[in-house]
């Protein structure tokens, strides 16, 4: 199996990594972090969450932060839109791209969004038709894909459906999100072999939590399958507020080390993201969750970024 030569990192950390903290964060911590994640190149930073706010609180202001963001050229600031409201929302602040979100698994569908799984994919088609209107382009979440902190395992055939789903009524691209953390390689290799039976590689994006430390092994193996677009989130930030236990996504900054060593592009500059992380890390009171931070320590100490 070859490797892509490319790799396009989604940049979650302002959204999914930040929607689960319990404090306030301030709009301009969130500013300064959407900031240092471009100036290190990212380029698709998930800046907020159109949700509703008695839901998710720490993303109430995701208006204000879209109103206030530096746009960056070339960087695309995208948000969560769980129905029409949410995407009128998204449209009024200005966001580039939105994504809708479903689950594999009812039982989490119901805790997250409140709604089964069908009612979930009729709530979307409103948010594809007035996205196709503006022309938004828009994202497709499937939660649980390996496992659900409900009804535990996940058939590999109930995430196909969905996927398929999200796809048929038109976005552009599936991120499979193992939303506990309890995919390992040979999980995530069968879910990737039913998955890819019947979709591209292109159409697909993985999003793994490192709650068992098995994040960065399943994306070698979504690499291994032509996947090329990866979810993390600078220094492990988050966790799901609907999934308890559960840590955050991979670490961006372990992901870019681990594609710099395989001789993948990512277009980042490690040294500024590493920046980036420590910078949030130390806002919100908490060491980076990411080993390679760790290991480098402060490097804006020893190596000032041009
Ligand atoms: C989906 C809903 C809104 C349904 O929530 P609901 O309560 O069923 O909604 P409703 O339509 O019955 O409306 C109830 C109230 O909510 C308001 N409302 C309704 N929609 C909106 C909106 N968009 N923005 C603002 N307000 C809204 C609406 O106006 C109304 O207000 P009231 O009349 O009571 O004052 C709710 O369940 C919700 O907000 N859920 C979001 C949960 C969430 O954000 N979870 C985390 C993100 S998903 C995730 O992290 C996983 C992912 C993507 O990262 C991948 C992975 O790791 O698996």
């Amino acid at each position: 199996m070859t490797l892509p030569q490319q790799v396009r990192i989604v940049e979650v950390g302002p959204r999914d990594g930040l929607q689960n903290e319990p404090g306030t964060i301030p709009v301009a911590s969130k500013l300064q972090l959407l900031d240092d994640l471009a100036a290190a190149g990212l380029q698709v930073l998930e800046a907020g969450s159109f949700v509703n706010p008695k839901w998710v609180p720490q993303m109430a202001d995701s208006e204000i932060v879209f109103q206030k963001l530096r746009r960056h050229p070339g960087v695309r600031y995208t948000a969560l839109t769980p129905n029409l409201q949410g995407f009128e929302r998204a449209l009024a602040a200005g966001a580039d791209e939105v994504a809708v979100f479903a689950a594999a698994s009812e039982s989490f569908s119901r805790k997250n969004i409140n709604c089964d799984i069908g009612e979930s994919l009729k709530r979307f088609e409103a948010v594809m038709a007035a996205a196709r209107d503006h022309q938004i382009p828009v994202r497709g979440y499937v939660s649980c894909v390996l496992g659900c902190p409900y009804e535990g395992p996940i058939a590999p055939e109930a995430v196909a459906g969905v996927s398929a789903a999200l796809l048929d009524m038109g976005c552009y691209e599936v991120s499979l999100g193992d939303t506990i953390g309890t995919g390992t390689p040979g999980s995530m290799a069968t879910l990737l072999e039913t998955l890819l039976a019947c979709l591209q590689p292109e159409q697909l994006a993985v999003h793994c939590h490192d709650t068992y430390g098995q994040a960065l092994a399943n994306i070698l193996v979504a690499l291994q399958h032509g996947i090329a677009t990866v979810d993390a989130s600078v220094a492990g930030l988050g966790g799901c507020p609907y999934a308890s236990g559960a840590t955050g996504n991979v670490a961006t900054e372990d992901v870019v080390y681990m594609l710099d060593g395989l001789g993948i592009e990512t277009g980042i500059d490690l040294v500024r993201l590493v920046h980036a992380g420590n910078a949030i890390s130390s806002t919100i009171g908490r060491s980076s969750q990411s080993r390679v931070a760790r290991a480098l320590g402060n490097p804006l100490q020893t190596a000032a970024p041009a």
